[in-house]
């Protein structure tokens, strides 16, 4: 990597720097050195529509819908109906106006007592994880018992917007009191304010893509593209898998028709995917349609409690919400990599978890683009990189990558943005149950330039 480093300071500087995040978002509980006081935040599990692509399955349904959807599978399956919960936390990155607290409009229309208060959460990509990190906080401090955190998107339905000069003649209709003065101002409508605003996929500050911003990283780190195929093609073969063994059987409820993910590919092939042409970059990109994750619609949602509130309910805990972690990079000014905040979140959590990179059985990690998880794994490997801008002492090192993403990530399953942490986390905590104990980590990359990280634990 060329650039200039830009994180210099050393972990302990760090550390004394930014004391309030520590304590709130770092440690949301654990098994081991647990502070007092702080409870153990237990994933009692999840569930999920099937991820549909854009303009198909779902392209009439709205995001209230999707997340009501998501929300009543898991009434259904934890006998939740007309159950006061602690709080719902969800969202949606892209939303209409109307939707001003979506996810209370979704408690209202899903069977929850009205009783329970809900609230939307925005960061991105990482809306869903952020929603799991705030609920577990709050079971954590005792703030309350029981939560949902969750999140839907849809681009199918995507708001429209009017453009500016539309917008100030509208409202100076609005304000003015007689006909005759409502029609002077009408008079001033022209053609072009017809045009209107369709939502964009791209960064604000930079008016490029969020696929646009990846092919310069990947560039950057020299991901060739048969790597970031090949990594596609093994999120489809391990997400067919995944259904294949029933692993979504109590992960999923069949939604508006659709009873599985319908970007999944199961009959996908290297050879097909190599003939395809760059998206992002005509000249000489090596991100495509296949390892790009599709633009898709869809919703998720996570039971949380404390252990008391799942005894007396008789619920299983699946896994345990042991430690979080964001992080941001400037992506402006310092022209960092925009989906590279991950690669510093996750060496600062595992600085205060007290763990190595390579102390975990399972590796989440959001296949935003095939390239943005190879461009994590090889910044972790790198020890130039990792002593310069991470202030370690040496490379994080390699994972097993037998041990990431095992059924299926976002290049198979879909990616609608603010579900994306509620499937990886119920995904992760069931592959926890299932192995009886074990360790988990969530790598989620969002717009924005920020990272939100987590680690699931079963003792
Ligand atoms: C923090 C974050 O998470 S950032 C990520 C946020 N998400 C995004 O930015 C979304 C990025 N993705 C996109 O913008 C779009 O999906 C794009 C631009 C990559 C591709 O869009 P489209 O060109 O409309 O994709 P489309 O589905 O039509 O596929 C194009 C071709 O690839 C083929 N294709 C797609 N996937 C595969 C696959 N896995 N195997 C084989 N062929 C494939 C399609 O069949 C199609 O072929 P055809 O032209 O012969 O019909």
């Amino acid at each position: 990597m060329a650039q200039e480093p830009t994180q210099k300071k050393t972990p302990a500087a760090r550390k004394s720097s930014t004391p309030a995040r520590q304590s709130a978002s770092a440690r949301t509980t654990a098994s081991a050195g647990q502070a007092e006081g702080v409870r153990r935040v237990a994933i009692i599990g999840g569930n999920r529509i099937p991820f549909a692509r854009s303009n198909t399955a779902y392209s009439q349904i709205s995001n209230q819908e999707l997340l009501i959807g998501a929300l009543r599978g898991l009434i259904d399956r934890y006998g939740l109906e007309g159950e006061q919960i602690g709080e719902v936390a969800a969202g949606a990155v892209i939303k209409h106006s109307r939707d001003f607290n979506l996810t209370r409009e979704a408690v209202l229309g899903s069977g929850l007592a009205p009783e329970t208060p809900a609230y939307d959460v925005q960061q991105a990509c990482g809306t869903g994880l952020e929603a799991a990190i705030l609920i577990g906080n709050k079971i954590a401090l005792g703030q309350i018992d029981s939560g949902i955190a969750g999140g839907t998107d849809t681009t199918s339905d995507a708001p429209i917007g009017v453009n500016e000069g539309l917008r100030k003649i509208l409202l100076e209709v609005n304000r003015k009191k007689t006909l005759g003065d409502r029609m002077k101002v009408l008079a001033k409508l022209r053609p072009h304010h017809l045009v209107p605003l369709i939502p964009e996929n791209s960064e604000p500050r930079t008016g490029m893509s969020m696929g646009e911003h990846t092919q310069i990283t990947a560039r950057e780190w020299n991901i060739p593209r048969d790597e970031q195929d090949k990594l596609a093609y093994e999120s489809h073969q391990n997400l067919a898998k995944a259904y294949d063994k029933g692993f979504f059987d109590d992960l999923m409820t069949p939604f508006a028709g659709l009873t599985r993910d319908n970007i999944l590919r199961a009959d996908t092939s290297l050879e097909r995917m190599a003939q395809l042409k760059p998206a992002f970059d005509r000249n000489g990109g090596t991100m495509t349609a296949a390892n790009s994750t599709a633009l898709t619609d869809g919703s998720s949602a996570v039971l949380m409690a404390s252990e008391d509130w799942a005894k007396a309910h008789k619920l299983p805990v699946k896994a345990y919400l042991t430690y979080s972690q964001t992080a941001a990079v400037d992506y402006v000014n310092k022209k960092e990599g925009l989906l590279t905040a991950p690669i510093y979140a996750v060496p600062q959590m595992l600085e205060r978890a007290g763990l190595s990179l390579q102390d975990f059985d399972f590796y989440e990690i959001h296949e935003a683009f095939a390239a943005q998880v190879l461009f994590t794994l090889k910044a972790w490997e790198d020890e130039e990189f990792c002593r310069k801008r991470l202030g370690l002492s040496k490379a994080l090192g390699s994972i097993d990558r037998s041990k990431l993403n095992v059924n299926g990530s976002s290049l198979a399953t879909g990616h609608p943005f603010a579900a994306t942490g509620g499937r990886i986390v119920a995904s992760l905590a069931k592959m926890l149950e299932q192995k009886g104990s074990g360790r988990g980590l969530i790598s989620i990359c969002a717009a924005g330039g920020q990272g939100v990280t987590a680690i699931l634990e079963r003792d």
